[in-house]
């Protein structure tokens, strides 16, 4: 309540709306909730209380109230997903769990989710980035609805074989188009809301899932994927049973889901903003494309990018990061106090929901010196712990760190080494929603190099 938070300091605005208004007006601007926070730290220093979006919220930045949030010892905060997410994703879904039920998640995800589990599906994303961008030449292109293609029917693949076109992929796009843009939504279950249509499209999602489930159980369709690992190793018919270290039908469908949700939209951000920051920084770019131009005159001709060289793109990588610092794409991390604890002096107590402005940790200027300039050399020498925050860290950091990676650099080893392009408008204005992304979804023409 109001009256527990007395002694933090910071405003929580108006009756009712508190400082909603200006946060999400600030939050789609070109700054983003970087102007927000920065009023609100010079006035009342690095943790402030507020009411936004129907929450008293506390928010706090640095690298040292990022190192007890996130490596969160003993239990001391939980995710703070909002209603909406939370009747979504299901009760047992690795985003709502804590201590030792979300560390035995995050291993059964660990294996299929590491560079080397990932290695069987390389030659779909290869062959879905040539493909993709054999359409663009000569194009006006919205980079964000192709990034957004491109990621959703790669992880569509990776997690249960689904093939890039047809039916089933179109079922799959058009219900978890719907699911993600419920997050956002009123919490109102009532026919006719986007929160309504959300839990139906995931009752369809959930029922296809089923389905391909039953016929992988009787043996009917063999695949190599995620789903598979996960049935053949860890999961278990019923919910009744001994074996309580697997996971019934529906952990599972829940845990794929939450996959989706939390991988699709912040793959797709990534992508699009890296190839925006590009155009914006030709030395970047002139430096990304000699890399990707010298694998490709190394490798024989005729023959395509193999694992070996997408593994070794120290130059990449750096703009990969650089991107995710930039851009920010989830721009703070939201937590809920489990215990009483103190932060910068102050009492937080069981129960408040806490938030880490890490766009304000991106760009501080004692770790990222001139921090609005776009410039990944900046990852050529060791970053300080807990100041880059791209893939978030402690238990909680992204378990499909190494899937994103993967997919950024194919996309971009094939765009580097065919097209340049040209944006067609200035506008740097931001979507208001959780992930970051352009409002104009990047529009481009693209010329063959
Ligand atoms: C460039 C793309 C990506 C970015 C920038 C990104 C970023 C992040 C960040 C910052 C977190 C931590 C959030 C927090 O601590 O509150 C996170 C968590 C998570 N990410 Fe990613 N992510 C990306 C791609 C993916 C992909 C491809 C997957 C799935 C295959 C994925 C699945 C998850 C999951 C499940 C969590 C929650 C982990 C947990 O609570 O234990 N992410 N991601």
């Amino acid at each position: 309540s109001p009256k527990a938070m007395e002694r933090i300091p910071g405003s929580l605005g108006w009756p009712i709306v508190g400082e909603s208004f200006s946060f999400i007006s600030e939050f789609s601007s070109p700054a983003g909730i970087f102007s927000f926070m920065y009023k609100r730290q010079q006035k009342y220093g690095k943790v402030f209380k507020s009411y936004v979006l129907g929450r008293y919220t506390i928010f706090m930045t640095g690298r040292e109230a990022s190192k007890i949030l996130l490596t969160g010892k003993d239990g001391l905060v939980s995710l703070n997903l909002f209603y909406t997410g939370k009747q979504v994703l299901g009760p047992t879904s690795l985003l709502q769990q804590t201590g030792e039920a979300h560390k035995r998640l995050r291993r059964l995800i660990a294996d299929p989710l590491s560079v080397d589990g990932l290695k069987k599906y390389f030659p779909f994303i290869n062959n879905l980035a040539i493909e993709v961008l054999d359409q663009w030449s000569g194009r006006k292109v919205l980079v964000l609805e192709e990034a957004s293609t491109f990621t959703l029917k790669v992880i569509g693949n990776m997690i249960m074989s689904l093939e890039p076109a047809g039916e089933e992929q179109e079922k799959f796009r058009a219900n978890f188009k719907i699911i993600s843009s419920c997050f956002a939504s009123l919490p109102f279950k009532i026919p006719g809301t986007a929160f309504y249509r959300g839990i139906k499209a995931r009752d369809r999602m959930y029922a296809m899932l089923d389905s391909t489930i039953a016929h992988r159980r009787k043996g009917e369709t063999f695949k190599q994927d995620f789903l598979e690992s996960l049935l053949k190793k860890h999961s278990k018919e019923t919910s009744e049973g001994e074996d309580d270290d697997k996971l019934t039908d529906a952990q599972l469908k829940d845990n794929i889901l939450s996959l989706l949700v939390a991988g699709h939209d912040t793959t797709t951000a990534a992508l699009t903003w890296l190839i925006k920051f590009l155009e914006e920084n030709p030395v970047a770019l002139e430096h990304l494309r000699e890399e990707h131009l010298t694998i490709q005159r190394n490798r024989e001709k005729g023959s395509s990018l193999t694992w070996s060289e997408v593994n070794n793109m120290p130059y990449t990588n750096k703009v990969i990061n650089e991107t995710l610092r930039r851009a920010t794409i989830l721009p703070w991390f939201s937590r809920k106090a489990a215990q009483d604890f103190d932060i910068d002096g102050y009492k937080i107590q069981n129960g408040w929901s806490v938030n880490l402005d890490v766009v304000s940790i991106h760009h501080d200027p004692e770790f990222f010196p001139n921090p609005q300039k776009f410039d990944p050399s900046r990852f050529s020498d060791p970053i300080k712990p807990f100041s880059f925050l791209g893939f978030g860290s402690g238990p909680r950091m992204c378990p499909g760190i190494n899937l994103a990676k993967l997919e950024v650099s194919v996309f971009i080893h094939h765009l580097m080494c065919r097209y340049k392009w040209k944006p067609l408008e200035k506008d740097d204005s931001v979507q208001p929603t959780l992930v970051r992304m352009p409002k104009n979804k990047y529009p481009i023409t693209v010329e063959r190099l």
